[in-house]
């Protein structure tokens, strides 16, 4: 970080005047370290400069953050800030489109995925977490981070395509596996910026779109096999309902928009909520009043044995847990939203072409929000409700997480069934740091953890 004074760009908030270039290293690097610091330093709106991502303000005021998720969304765009990921994700999915046409993508998305209709991915959720915690190996240090993508993958690929436990749902787990673990590095940001990504989609000299390819192949059979009526379904799950899904006019979703919304949900609900499991055991595992508290509490709830789907909403303390868990370790630090015209926020008026950016991570560690920020305090949760503007670690507005529901069932889910069949520790002298996986923040030790004792 550059020791010279604020810059001095007459529109936008003071922020580091170090090189682009370097901004950018630091940025994919310590992101959290670049934020911490250039928030202490400039307060509330600062700008960083980005090598091959432009302006961005992070904004840490909750007022300002309210104005940006209240905005027209034909004003702040979000899918143009995403353009990068529509090599992947492709042309119609809702991470990459603006306007009416991402409100009638999302339009179709929300049901299958609301609150609702979690019940019906519960034994799912619970089913592989059993299977994963039966093969945890017992007094050895292992990195709970691998188990949970096996779990979030197997449990995505079940509740989104339907697929069985078997040879074919292994054939897709291996081959999402490793198209995923090309997007993880550290530096993948930077990566970015040099290989003209959306310019290379298809060519299957690239490793990454060679798999790309793979996938989609195996997608593209499926979804034409539902389509004719044939394979055998796990019951309810997404594919299903975009297959039966019409948009307002009432006109069916091409076999084109069901694939980008297909492949949007299983690279959009997986690595995230692995990181977020990944975290919550680092959160929770070390702290022995948090860990009897939640024992008593699945105690009390479930009567000693297994959860059960009706066992959920009785789990007040385990849920604020995982909020509390989210508010202190992001795994998306912020959100992005692009200036069309010109649009004030926080009391300033900002130009068409930047990048506003709601930081959660800052927000989350207002100690007028939440006293004594720093410390994991789960009762927070509990003694009141926090706004949209001040919780928001799966975004807001129209842009708000399509998974947040399903994420959130989830990882009650998951993290019931774990602590009633483990006793989990931490390694003596664990300590975790976040680093970036791809776009996404998680620990760098993969949250490794030793198994005391398990009730197979
Ligand atoms: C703990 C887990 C998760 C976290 C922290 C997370 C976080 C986020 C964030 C921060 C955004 C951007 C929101 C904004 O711009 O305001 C987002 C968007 C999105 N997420 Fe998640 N997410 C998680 C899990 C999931 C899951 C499980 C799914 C699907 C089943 C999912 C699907 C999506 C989709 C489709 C969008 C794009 C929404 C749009 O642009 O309209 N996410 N998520």
């Amino acid at each position: 970080m550059s020791q010279r004074p604020a810059q001095s760009t007459p529109q936008l908030p003071p922020g580091p005047r170090s090189p682009a270039w370097w901004q950018l290293v630091r940025f994919a690097g310590d992101p959290l370290g670049l934020l911490d610091e250039c928030h202490h330093r400039y307060g509330d709106a600062f700008t960083l400069d980005i090598a091959g991502y432009g302006r961005f303000v992070m904004l840490s005021n909750p007022e300002a953050v309210r104005e940006v998720f209240r905005a027209d969304p034909e004003t702040l765009h979000s899918g143009e800030a995403n353009a990068m990921l529509t090599a992947t994700v492709g042309r119609n999915s809702v991470l990459v489109l603006d306007g009416a046409p991402h409100a009638r993508q999302r339009r179709v998305l929300v049901p299958p995925l609301k609150g609702e209709r979690m019940r019906a991915f519960f034994d799912a959720m619970r089913s592989e977490t059993f299977d994963a915690a039966r093969a945890c190996p017992l007094d050895s240090p292992f990195p709970a981070l691998p188990m949970m993508r096996r779990i979030t993958l197997r449990v995505i690929l079940r509740t989104a395509m339907g697929l069985a436990p078997g040879p074919e749902m292994d054939r897709f787990e291996r081959k999402m596996e490793a198209f995923l673990s090309n997007g993880r590095q550290r530096y993948a940001l930077v990566l970015m910026t040099i290989v003209p990504i959306n310019r290379l989609s298809g060519s299957r000299w690239v490793p990454l779109f060679r798999q790309l390819s793979d996938l989609d192949d195996d997608l593209s059979a499926v979804i034409a096999a539902r389509r004719r009526g044939e394979g055998p379904t796990g019951g309810e799950n997404v594919l299903d309902d975009l297959l039966a899904a019409t948009h307002e006019d009432g006109s069916p979703l091409d076999d084109r928009e069901v694939r980008d919304a297909l492949i949007t949900i299983l690279i959009a609900g997986h690595e995230t909520t692995a990181l977020a499991l990944a975290w919550a055991l680092i959160d929770i595992v070390p702290r022995p009043e948090v860990v009897d508290r939640l024992a008593d509490e699945l105690t009390r709830v479930t009567g000693g044995g297994p959860p059960e789907a009706e066992h959920l909403p009785a789990l007040e303390y385990l849920d604020a847990a995982i909020r509390e868990s989210l508010r202190i370790s992001p795994v998306v630090p912020f959100v992005v939203r692009k200036t069309v015209r010109p649009f004030v926020a926080g009391g300033r008026e900002y130009p068409a072409g930047v990048v506003l950016c709601p930081c959660s991570y800052l927000v989350h560690r207002r100690d007028e929000l939440y006293p004594e920020p720093d410390q994991f305090r789960s009762e927070r949760f509990l003694e009141r409700k926090f706004g949209p503007h001040e919780w928001f670690p799966f975004g807001g507005g129209n842009r708000v997480c399509l998974g947040m529901p399903f994420s959130l069932y989830e990882m009650k889910t998951l993290l019931a069934t774990l602590f009633g069949q483990v006793r989990l520790a931490r390694p003596t002298g664990a300590r975790s740091r976040a680093r970036r996986y791809g776009l996404v923040l998680g620990p760098d030790d993969e949250a490794r953890v030793v198994v005391r004792s398990l009730s197979r």
